[in-house]
């Protein structure tokens, strides 16, 4: 059995701050997890490196689910995402040892594929309407089957979704949180425009979804989620903030459009009432930040027993070590939905060489054994950690409201 000698944290900032767990055996073979928080890195890199690599060292790495056992109940403070994210790390870069000794994909281990590929979705965002859906039409170009829309609001200086940088968007902005300022009756009357004209221009073989970032009250969220009846979105995400489970029951009672949370989510109980009640469509948590495979897996398998389907974050702060591991966990379950893909940049696909493809709308994971993807340490090195908040959100009276 692959005997754990040691286990690093590896720090690396291609164009943003990426945090990786790698967990070395006596067979030479290592695992490799994603840790990356973004806005609180550092607090995951100790996490781990004072807390949790010590008690690794000596342990049977094919004894994932101890481990798992050990680190969660073991650490008496559970849950909480810092904690979550670094027990996901340790869980994931097993599973990757797991599928080296074994040969085999991490996907085969999982119970084989389901299907031929992953549908994905892509992101498509401009400061207007117009340019907003450009992007789009760029993003069917590529081949992408599923895109979400997120424009810049009339009256709005900024707000979530929109990049500077047309293709790529990084919220984590500063050095200092950046303060934003919102307005609902602004977005409200933004929203349905968008959706009309994309339905115009891409015609309804397309999925469209949409991120509300958790911006509205649960009557809100009614409200548009009726007006975008329509033109039948995907999804609408984070419609409302999740802490009061309970809040869906009011979007529920209103509409029809099809509701995702979850990305923010670390554990099955944040979601056991959402999922219970059938108030959501879509979970969103993903392998990096709810607790690794181990635990997704337990979660799908809640959620499919109540008609939840998955729909895992992909943003660019989750690393490729994440978005691989998400892939083999997307290719395998029964109750899949679909998977957000933002590309990373070369800078950062230099720094983690990976198996998996995009072709047509579809990824998948590839076939080496594990997860498919590796970490350049000498390339990772000359990318130094630069500490980046993400932005607050203001009320244009200066209350603090939710980004
Ligand atoms: O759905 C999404 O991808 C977003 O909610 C993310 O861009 C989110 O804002 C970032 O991952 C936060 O770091
Ligand atoms: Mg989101």
């Amino acid at each position: 059995m692959p005997k754990i000698t040691g286990a690093r944290v590896i720090l690396t900032s291609p164009g943003r701050n990426f945090v990786t767990l790698k967990i070395e055996t006596d067979e030479g073979i290592y695992g490799l997890g994603d840790a990356t928080l973004n806005g609180r890195e550092l607090a995951v890199a100790s996490y781990l490196t004072d807390h949790v690599v010590p008690c690794l060292i000596g342990r049977d790495a094919h004894r994932i689910e101890d481990i798992w056992q050990f680190l969660y109940k073991g650490a008496y403070w559970r849950r909480g995402p810092v904690t979550m994210s670094a027990i996901a790390a340790v869980d994931t870069a097993l599973w990757d040892i797991k599928g080296k000794v074994a040969g085999l994909p991490v996907y085969q281990l999982l119970g084989g594929a389901s299907r031929d590929g992953v549908l994905v979705y892509s992101h498509a965002n401009g400061a207007t309407l117009e340019e907003t859906i450009e992007s789009a039409q760029r993003s069917a170009e590529k081949g992408y089957k599923a895109i979400r829309l997120q424009s810049g609001v009339p009256g709005l200086a900024s707000t979530y979704g929109v990049s500077k940088h047309r293709d790529f968007y990084e919220p984590a902005d500063a050095d200092l949180p950046t303060e934003n300022v919102w307005s609902t009756s602004k977005y409200l009357r933004s929203v349905v425009p968008v959706f009309e004209r994309a339905r115009e221009v891409l015609g309804w073989d397309v999925h469209l979804l949409h991120d509300v970032h958790h911006r509205l009250t649960p009557i809100e969220a009614a409200r548009l989620g009726k007006d975008l009846e329509p033109y039948r979105p995907f999804w609408i995400e984070d419609a409302t903030p999740a802490e009061n489970q309970a809040n869906f029951r009011l979007i529920r009672q209103h509409t029809t459009t099809p509701l995702a949370v979850g990305e923010i989510f670390n554990s099955v109980w944040d979601a056991k009432q959402l999922i219970e009640e059938q108030l959501i469509d879509y979970i969103r948590a993903t392998v990096v930040h709810a607790g690794g495979i181990t635990h997704l897996r337990r979660l799908a398998s809640f959620a499919a027993m109540h008609n939840v389907r998955t729909g895992c974050h992909g943003a660019t702060d989750l690393s490729p070590v994440c978005m691989a591991a998400a892939l083999h966990f997307d290719l395998s379950l029964p109750n899949f939905g679909i998977q957000e893909h933002m590309p990373h940049t070369a800078e950062t696909d230099a720094v983690f060489p990976h198996a998996y493809t995009f072709d047509q709308g579809m990824m998948h994971p590839g076939d080496l054994p594990g997860l498919g993807v590796d970490i350049d340490e000498e390339l990772a090195a000359k990318y130094e950690y630069k500490r980046a908040f993400l932005p607050v959100n203001r009320l244009e009276d200066g209350t603090m409201f939710d980004w």
